[in-house]
């Protein structure tokens, strides 16, 4: 890895350096996120297209959009960006995740940037994104205000960054850890720390303090009837996801 690691917290890291193989097991260690994929999938494309202007009934409609999925995992969402017509990068700071994302694009046709590396170095470096897809890895870093930081510097002016977390209550605690690790034992035990959840409050205040505007948020929410996940405007208690913009002109 190059430079800054500072956000990184390894703990965090080797958690998911152990589960890397599993990614593409949509019964594996990574079910919730394969069960969530096409309701996020659902709310990430609507604002992609929202703040872009682009037809999603097109045929490659975020042709010429550049996305960077921070936090890529084995690229649940870099590929479905590519499929869209993104230019992607998807970077992780587990190495392992990366040959493990890199062999299920080529097998897929894919043509993505995957790359072992973090929020900080990348923006170091000056790359800049149109949009950043920041899905489930704030509650897993080391100091949430200088991700987000670098993940703004990520953003060209008038990016949009989409950004989802767990809340933090009692509910969650129930719902993500006892349910999801202890009851269903989707994740090992340990995968989640509640301490590091966020309240979707708390996240519009880190947001503005990284110099972002926030836009939107919504909520996840895990129907155990249906088996599905769909979105809400009311039900943030447990999984939830924000938007916000990088002021044009910045
Ligand atoms: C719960 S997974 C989410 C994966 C993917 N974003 C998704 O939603 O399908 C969290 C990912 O963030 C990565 N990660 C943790 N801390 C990170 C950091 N500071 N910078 C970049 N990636 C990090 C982990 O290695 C892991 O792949
Ligand atoms: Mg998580």
């Amino acid at each position: 890895m190059s430079t800054a690691t500072s956000t990184v917290d390894p703990s965090e890291v080797a958690k998911f350096e152990a589960m890397a193989a599993e990614w593409w097991d949509t019964q594996g260690k990574f079910k919730p996120l394969h069960m969530m994929n096409p309701c996020r999938l659902g709310y990430i494309t609507s604002q992609i297209a929202a703040e872009f202007g682009r037809d999603l009934s097109a045929k490659a409609p975020f042709e010429g959009l550049r996305i960077l999925d921070i936090g890529c995992g084995g690229g649940l969402l870099s590929e479905p960006m590519a499929r869209l017509g993104a230019d992607v990068v998807g970077a992780d700071a587990a190495e392992r995740n990366i040959p493990v994302a890199r062999i299920h694009a080529e097998q897929s046709g894919l043509d993505i940037d995957y790359r072992h590396t973090t929020a900080e170095a990348l923006a170091d470096a000056g790359e800049q994104f149109d949009a950043v897809l920041n899905m489930e890895v704030v509650e897993h870093v080391a100091d949430p205000l200088s991700y987000l930081t670098a993940c703004r510097t990520l953003l060209k002016p008038g990016g949009l960054m989409v950004c989802s977390t767990i809340n933090r209550n009692p509910k969650s605690y129930m719902m993500a850890i006892i349910g999801a690790e202890h009851i269903m034992r989707w994740l090992p035990k340990g995968t989640h720390d509640w301490s590091k959840f966020i309240t979707p409050d708390e996240l519009f205040d880190l947001l503005r303090g990284a110099g972002l505007d926030p836009v939107d948020r919504k909520g996840f929410v895990f129907n155990p009837l249906g088996w599905s996940w769909s979105i809400s405007d009311k039900d943030l208690s447990v999984n939830y996801v924000t938007a916000s913009v990088k002021p044009a002109g910045e």
